[in-house]
């Protein structure tokens, strides 16, 4: 496997090449390039403010949404660059959906926090309305949770349902490609585990990226790493290899917690 590239036989889901990013006159991403594996989780470590969740808010142009902040190179997306003026933002984000940190349910029904992301998108009977929001529900592992509750506040539920939740409201779209920025770093262990299980699980049907500080979150539910730096990235691999046999000596620093 060469450097950035993936190994024969992988699918790709997104191609990253070249890319630059700034806020105003600072450059939080140089010169990018990877490949991110279809249906499989790939993570992004490294130390605070190496760029993780910048490079991670380039995949569904989440930064579009800013003053100031531009990304330059390509991220090809089905052979189209995404970062293109003309591509039609709503639908990358209805293909590339997003979870953060910190849950952020809507302050609506649960019910409503999953139908309310699929209307925008799709017409449907209130049937297959309900049919969506118990399958996306299913799909999040909560559905046990929730469904005598479906018409209670999303707020009520605690902050491990909540981000699951948030989760269940991105795949509702079907996306194929679901972004997690440290999405347990605000969850107790419980809720950690049932997270991480339920990303194993997704990726049989999406391909996940995660941006994690947790490296035994990292290795433990991740398919291929990439360690971050100072807006570069270091180095890429199969998670095994990148835990294992650094090939970089910054990267096996990191990893065994003597960065600094
Ligand atoms: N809105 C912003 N305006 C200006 N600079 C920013 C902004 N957001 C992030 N940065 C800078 O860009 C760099 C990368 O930040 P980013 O949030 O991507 O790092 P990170 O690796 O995700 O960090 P953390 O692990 O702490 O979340 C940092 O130097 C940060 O200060």
């Amino acid at each position: 496997m060469s450097e950035r590239t993936l190994p024969p036989g992988e699918n790709v889901a997104l191609q990253v090449r070249n890319l630059d990013f700034y806020y105003g006159e600072f450059k939080g991403l140089s010169k990018v390039n990877l490949d991110i594996a279809h249906k499989k989780v790939t993570a992004f470590i490294g130390p605070s403010g190496c760029g993780k969740s910048t490079l991670l808010r380039t995949f569904n142009r989440m930064y579009d949404l800013y003053p100031g902040q531009r990304a330059e190179g390509e991220i090809l997306f089905h052979g189209k660059n995404l970062l293109d003026k003309s591509q039609d933002v709503n639908l990358v984000r209805a293909k590339i959906g997003m979870v953060f940190q910190k849950p952020t349910p809507f302050p609506m029904t649960i019910y409503e926090n999953i139908a309310f992301g699929v209307r925008l998108y799709e017409r449907m009977s209130k049937s297959a309305m309900d049919d969506r929001v118990e399958w996306a529900l299913k799909k999040a592992a909560l559905w046990g949770e929730v469904k005598d509750k479906l018409n209670k506040s999303g707020l009520s539920l605690s902050g491990g349902q909540q981000q699951r939740l948030c989760i269940a409201r991105a795949v509702a779209v079907k996306p194929e490609i679901v972004l997690l920025d440290e999405p347990t770093s605000a969850l107790d262990p419980i809720s950690t585990a049932k997270v991480e299980e339920l990303i194993n699980e997704l990726k049989s049907d999406y391909t996940i990226a995660i941006v994690t500080h947790n490296m035994q979150q990292a290795a433990r539910i991740s398919d291929y790493t990439a360690f971050m730096y100072m807006g570069e990235l270091v180095e890429f691999n199969e998670t095994g290899t990148i835990f294992m046999r650094p090939a970089k000596k910054q990267t096996e620093d990191y990893i065994t917690g003597r960065f600094g």
